[in-house]
């Protein structure tokens, strides 16, 4: 039986914040030990400084807990730290990993903490790989790499991806173990207002409206396709992008409150392609790390394929698996590329806290949470 876990969330008073506080607070392996939000925040107990939006109570464990400033001396007696921080203050973008802020994820990485960030902010960096549990925890090996480029005996920096990528690159990289390398993916995306945070979109702007603009998204959910499905370097010391695969991405906001739902069509190197009855098969009997190796969060089944000809939804299917799993329907032939499907990932589980969840999981089953 492993140890249970000191476990710290920074941004623990927003969307993300507050689903972790969620999962983290049913979890045997996992004990709540200090929250970080923003300066407002600071010294205020928990159930003063969040707006609780979640549909069960706040637990108990956290509701009088003292709400730190997001600085690694409050968070050095963790084991884990889970970050759902807002990107504006989760580091700089395209700054190189010696570039230290205070309220910086790379602070903590500095100061040898075991950090998983939601946050979009290192996800493109050479050293930190972007991993969504269920299609490429392979790429924790790229962390002793990390680790010695950064003198850490125990700390590591790990982020998950964007919440729409996550949802599309677990069937995709089902596929692409099955049937080889996918040379084209056009993904339409209608995401829930939950995504974009708290307070989010005006009501004014997505009530009896659809916005057909999500600022970054489409360009994150291109690239982020290509470092996930692809490979690291015979050494674990680089990233092979995936070279041949072309990715086109449309993303929408839509009034759905949790629960992203993208149509997806897809075009297979290999000829002849994969029948509708085959990319099914494999994608019901796909099977992970997370599932291999018993992780408490881990879903029965990844993928849930439904046949019914108008599911997936968001309002009836986003808690299936306890939102940790990704479901697919309305898998037919597609008349310009090869196959199309419709899918539906819930955000704030498995396209963020869950993932974060996962990811620790995974890790401590290998042995990398010393
Ligand atoms: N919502 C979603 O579905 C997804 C979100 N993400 C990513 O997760 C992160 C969090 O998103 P979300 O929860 O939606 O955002 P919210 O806006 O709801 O929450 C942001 C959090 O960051 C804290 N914060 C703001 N400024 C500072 C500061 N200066 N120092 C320390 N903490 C600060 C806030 O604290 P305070 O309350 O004190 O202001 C709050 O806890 C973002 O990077 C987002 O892009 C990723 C995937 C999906
Ligand atoms: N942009 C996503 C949520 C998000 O914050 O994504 P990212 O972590 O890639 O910045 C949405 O609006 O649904």
């Amino acid at each position: 039986m492993s140890r249970v876990l000191k476990v710290g969330i920074l941004g623990a008073t927003g969307t993300v914040g507050q689903r972790f506080i969620l999962l983290l607070s049913q979890h045997p392996g996992f004990t709540i030990h200090a929250l970080g939000a923003s300066p407002r925040s600071a010294g205020k107990t928990y159930v003063k400084a969040t707006k609780w939006k979640m549909s069960q109570a706040i637990p108990a464990e956290a509701r009088e807990m003292v709400v730190q400033t997001c600085e690694p001396q409050y968070f050095n007696e963790c084991d884990v730290v889970f970050s759902g921080l807002d990107a504006d203050v989760a580091g700089d973008i395209g700054k190189c990993l010696c570039f230290i802020l205070r309220a910086d994820e790379m602070a903590f990485l500095k100061a040898d903490l075991a950090l998983f960030s939601n946050a979009k902010n290192y996800r493109t960096h050479a050293d930190v790989p972007l991993i969504v549990p269920m299609a490429n925890p392979s790429h924790f090996s790229l962390l002793n790499h990390q680790r010695s480029n950064y003198k850490l005996s125990k700390g590591f920096l790990v982020t998950n991806a964007n919440c729409s990528t996550t949802g599309m690159v677990i069937p995709l990289k089902a596929l692409q173990d099955a049937f080889g390398p996918l040379s084209k993916i056009m993904v339409t995306t209608m995401q829930a207002v939950s995504g974009a945070g708290y307070p989010g979109v005006s009501s004014l702007d997505i009530m009896d409206n659809v916005v057909p603009h999500i600022g970054g998204e489409e360009s994150k959910m291109e690239w982020e396709t290509l470092k996930i499905l692809g490979g690291l370097n015979q050494d674990a010391t680089e990233f092979d992008l995936l070279k041949t695969t072309k990715v086109s991405a449309t993303c929408n906001r839509v009034p759905v409150i949790d629960g992203h739902t993208e149509c997806v069509s897809i075009e297979f190197e290999r000829r002849p392609a994969p029948s509708v009855e085959e990319v099914i098969k494999v994608m019901e009997n796909y099977r992970t790390e997370a599932q291999e190796l018993g992780c408490y969060s881990a879903p029965e089944q990844a993928i849930i394929v439904s046949r019914d000809e108008d599911r997936p939804q968001p309002r009836l299917d986003r808690e299936n698996g306890k939102g940790y799993s990704v479901t697919v329907g309305r898998v037919r032939e597609c008349n310009v590329f090869d196959i199309k499907f419709t899918l539906l990932v819930h955000n704030t589980v498995l396209g963020a806290a869950g993932s974060g969840v996962l990811l620790a999981e995974l890790a401590q089953k290998k042995g990398l949470i010393v």
